[in-house]
């Protein structure tokens, strides 16, 4: 405890139902303590292993060790442990049985050396090495007589000591061939083995052993984070406030509010910074941080605890990198099935803990570097997605790489290329989003009548319900930068997409979205300000950070700028919780996601949920026309000054009933070209909402500078 930080303080202990994002503080004693008696002074520092007597007492006491061993209680302790053994064995033996014909070889050669050194033994000991040196001093001192009474006992020895090796000789040779002749076989091997053991003990060099030492992996992480180890990296970030009050109170100027505990497969710190000091702030010197902890990069996150206030700094430092942490996906289980409507795995964060988020009611804009890992992301999600035979599934790959091919099988809609007939076909798919927005807003308008929609919102109910055409439609656009971008359809797709985002996810409709271009070229500011959900890997810059993680967030410490090449799926995930978390993407090998893609073909065939594309009809392209120029057909024909939106809808399916068949008001609200938009008409007394004959023919909207007709009479004249 000669570290140990201590504050008076009262430990909370952490209440969170949900086992995904809960951080439980481990039961010890400290706890009991600290609850028990309000200011008593506590240990912040993590004790070593079990907090012990001596630790509570202060005393020099010896530890104290579990009567009873952690697995002897649990069964699946105990599980765990023999799977272990039986693990730990198999590698074992594994590891000596390749090295054998080594371990032979090394043994045959130290047998000679064995014997070598033995046989050199012996005759050194005949000879009596030992008097012949006497004897050589006594002759060196020119004592003539000490000489030869050395000498004499000398050759005495040596004499007696022939003799006994002549009989010794004979009676060995006669013990061997006596064993050889009566012992059975296998105790004659056994004396050889024995004798050979012997030879090759004997044969050994000192700093050889015969067998290599076998290491299950890497020697345990010694690493323990205590409070002086923070306070320190802390004063290393040269953030004035923070030296200063570390000078001024080097005990107290950082404070602990709450133990630090291990969590996880790490160490959890919570730290009230000065005042005036933000936990941001902190999260900004993550490199200096973990530079100043001593610790890689990829095992240190500090992130912010706003609820209680800015200065609350949460610092949890892993024992490895999260970089290699690998985690199989949940959906890469047989038998795993999926809810569209609840919560999809995504990744798990530091900690090891799975992340999985509600994706229906939002939509997705994943950002990076190339190469980070954004096709593998939102692969990983359709993948789970798929699983749930409801949702439609409509794919446009604009890498041209065939990276999401394994959807095609069962996509409603599937393009792979970045032709521009590609393109092309993407920016028609969105345009039938738009209608097809606008057709279920009256759906669900009706249903919310009839109180089958709480909160005018598609739910699995509904959209399970054939007849009424409510299946969540999921459409993926990767490398989404091609589309916006492109010369010809990029703004009308922006315009689209914009509309597709802004009002599709409560009536099922959502986009998902990568790209590794995100400027405002190539990202509609309309589309990045009204994504729900963020994942931004790798990036080189604030601006490119900000463009995804949406304005403020690189300021905030949410900097994705930090990762590193290595840092593969890494990113950070902002809107799908209060907070931004980091989370690594659970990865499934070309192999493995084509298995599972597999599995949710099978699952939609027998739930007859294969339809457009896969199911060999005919892809739906509108037809080569133009909304504004039919408008303004309809306002020509028809001479009128004004009119409701109803009677727009019946005009233009007169007009054209393929195109317009279920066109509704706000169908036609929605495809109106960019700048115009439907206005209040007052019409045979009815006040809705509609068009008039001036805007239509200048293709602009109310506000875009035609003056307002006067209200007074109502339009229902014709010119
Ligand atoms: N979660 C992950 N875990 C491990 N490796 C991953 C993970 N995600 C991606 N990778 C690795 O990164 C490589 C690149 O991933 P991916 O193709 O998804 O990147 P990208 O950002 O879409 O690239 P580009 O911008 O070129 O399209 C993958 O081939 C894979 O080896």
């Amino acid at each position: 405890m000669t570290d140990n930080k201590v504050v008076p303080i009262r430990p909370q202990v952490e209440e969170d139902d949900s086992d995904e994002v809960a951080v439980m503080m481990p039961e010890t004693p400290t706890e009991v303590l600290g609850a028990a008696a309000e200011d008593v002074p506590l240990a912040v520092d993590p004790p070593q292993g079990h907090l012990s007597l001596a630790e509570l007492t202060g005393l020099d006491l010896p530890e104290h060790r579990l009567i009873v061993p952690r697995w002897m209680k649990s069964w699946a302790d105990a599980k765990a442990v023999a799977l272990w053994l039986v693990r730990y064995v198999g590698n074992w033996a594994t590891f000596h049985l390749t090295r054998a014909p080594l371990y032979a070889y090394r043994a045959f050669l130290r047998t000679f050396v064995g014997a070598g050194r033995t046989i050199a033994a012996y005759w050194a000991w005949v000879w009596d090495k030992q008097g012949r040196q006497m004897a050589a001093l006594a002759h060196q001192g020119a004592d003539q007589q000490a000489w030869k009474t050395a000498r004499k006992e000398w050759s005495e020895t040596v004499r007696r000591r022939l003799i006994g090796s002549a009989f010794a000789l004979l009676g060995g040779v006669g013990v061997v061939v006596t064993a050889y002749l009566t012992l059975p076989p296998w105790a004659v091997a056994l004396a050889l083995v024995g004798v050979l053991g012997v030879l090759v003990k004997l044969g050994a060099p000192e700093d050889r052993p015969l067998v290599d030492a076998y290491y299950t992996s890497k020697p345990n992480e010694t690493f323990r984070l205590t409070s002086k180890m923070v306070i320190k990296a802390l004063g290393s970030l040269s953030i004035a406030a923070i030296n200063a009050a570390i000078k001024e109170d080097p005990k107290d100027g950082v404070r602990f509010p709450k133990p630090i505990t291990t969590d996880g497969p790490g160490f959890r710190a919570e730290v009230d910074l000065p005042h005036g000091v933000t936990a941001a702030q902190i999260m900004e010197k993550r490199t200096e941080l973990a530079s100043g902890l001593r610790r890689p990069l990829g095992t240190v996150w500090p992130e912010s605890d706003p609820a209680v206030h800015a200065g609350r700094l949460v610092l949890w430092v892993g024992n490895q990198e999260l970089s290699k942490l690998v985690k199989k996906a949940p959906y890469d289980r047989s038998g795993w099935k999926a809810d569209c409507f609840g919560n999809i795995p995504f990744g798990y964060d530091q900690r090891g803990r799975s992340v999985s988020f509600e994706m229906m009611y939002g939509n997705l804009l994943v950002g990076s570097l190339p190469g980070a890992g954004k096709t593998a992301a939102i692969r990983g999600l359709l993948l789970a997605l798929a699983l749930d035979p409801l949702p439609q599934l409509r794919v446009a790959e604009h890498k041209g790489s065939g990276d999401l091919g394994m959807f095609e099988q069962m996509a409603h809609f599937y393009v792979s290329g970045i032709a521009d007939e590609d393109i092309e076909q993407t920016r028609d798919q969105l345009r039938d989003l738009v209608r097809e927005v606008g057709r279920r807003a009256e759906v669900v308008k009706k249903l919310g009548k009839d109180g089958l929609a709480p909160d005018m919102k598609v739910t699995r109910q509904t959209a399970s319900m054939r007849n009424l055409g409510l299946k969540p439609i999921v459409m993926v656009i990767d490398e989404c930068h091609e589309v916006f971008g492109h010369e010809d359809y990029g703004k009308d797709c922006g315009r689209l997409a914009e509309k597709i985002i802004k009002r599709g996810r409560a009536f099922g409709v959502i986009l998902i979205l990568a790209t590794q271009r995100p400027d405002k070229d190539s990202l509609p500011t309309g589309v990045s300000a009204n994504v729900s959900h963020r994942f931004c890997l790798r990036v080189a810059d604030q601006v490119t950070n900000d463009m995804i993680l949406g304005t403020s967030a690189y300021k905030q410490g949410i900097q994705a700028t930090i990762l590193s090449q290595r840092d593969k799926g890494i990113g950070y995930l902002k809107g799908a919780f209060d907070d931004a978390v980091v989370v690594r993407t659970y990865y499934s090998g070309a192999d493995a996601a084509k298995r599972i893609a597999k599995r949710a073909y099978d699952a939609r065939v027998a739930a007859g949920n294969i339809t457009g594309q896969a199911a060999g009809e005919e892809v739906e392209r509108p037809a080569s026309y133009s909304l504004l120029e039919d408008l303004q057909t309809i306002f020509v024909e028809s001479e009128r000054v004004g009119m409701h939106s109803e009677e727009i809808c019946e005009r233009l399916r007169q007009l054209r009933p393929d195109a317009y068949a279920d066109w509704t008001p706000d169908t036609l609200a929605e495809a109106l070209p960019e700048g115009m938009s439907t206005t209040q008409i007052k019409i045979g007394g009815k006040n809705r909402r509609g068009l008039r004959r001036e805007h239509v023919l200048a293709g602009i909207g109310p506000a875009d500078g035609v003056p307002e007709l006067p209200q007074g009479p109502d339009l229902d004249g014709e010119m």
